[in-house]
């Protein structure tokens, strides 16, 4: 089984909401809401894969520094084997867009159940929500 190695992050804001954004269709996984985040490539560390992709996705700039590790999936997909570190960051520069026609939203923690996600998800929620409460 490939192991894919995927960098996410929880962008939590000052209403403690944090920010999910969703799968567009022709993509795997369509209509399911998800952390910002993607494949990290050959050359670049989790934490740069996130500067780049948040920069792509959203429009935002974020620091590697704000970056902290918060929790990880491991999930067992069909085609491949899911390896998700997950990090928390609560400052970047910039008001975040869905700059990939994606819709985004910031949600409470008491919203997230509310929002399909992608299965490797689930199990991380409580660290999430933790977090968010901080
Ligand atoms: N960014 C992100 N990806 C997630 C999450 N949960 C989860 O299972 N994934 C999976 O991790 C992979 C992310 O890679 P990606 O976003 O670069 O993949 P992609 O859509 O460009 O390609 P794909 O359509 O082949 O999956 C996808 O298979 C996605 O479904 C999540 O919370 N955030």
């Amino acid at each position: 089984m490939t192991l894919v190695l995927v960098a996410a992050v929880a962008l939590i804001n000052e209403q403690r909401e944090v920010l999910l954004a969703e799968r567009p269709e022709g993509k795997s996984m369509a209509g399911l809401w998800e952390f910002p985040g993607g494949k990290v490539e050959p050359d670049e560390s989790p934490e740069d894969c996130l500067v780049r992709e948040c920069g792509e996705e959203l429009g935002i700039r974020i620091d590697p520094a704000d970056l902290r590790p918060l929790t990880f999936a491991s999930h067992a997909y069909d085609d491949f084997h899911l390896l998700m570190p997950v990090f928390a960051c609560r400052r970047w520069a910039g008001t975040p867009a869905g700059l990939e026609e994606q819709r985004i939203a910031f949600v409470a923690a008491d919203d997230l159940a509310s929002f399909p996600m992608p299965p490797a998800d689930a199990p991380m929620l409580g660290a999430i929500r933790a977090e968010m409460a901080r």
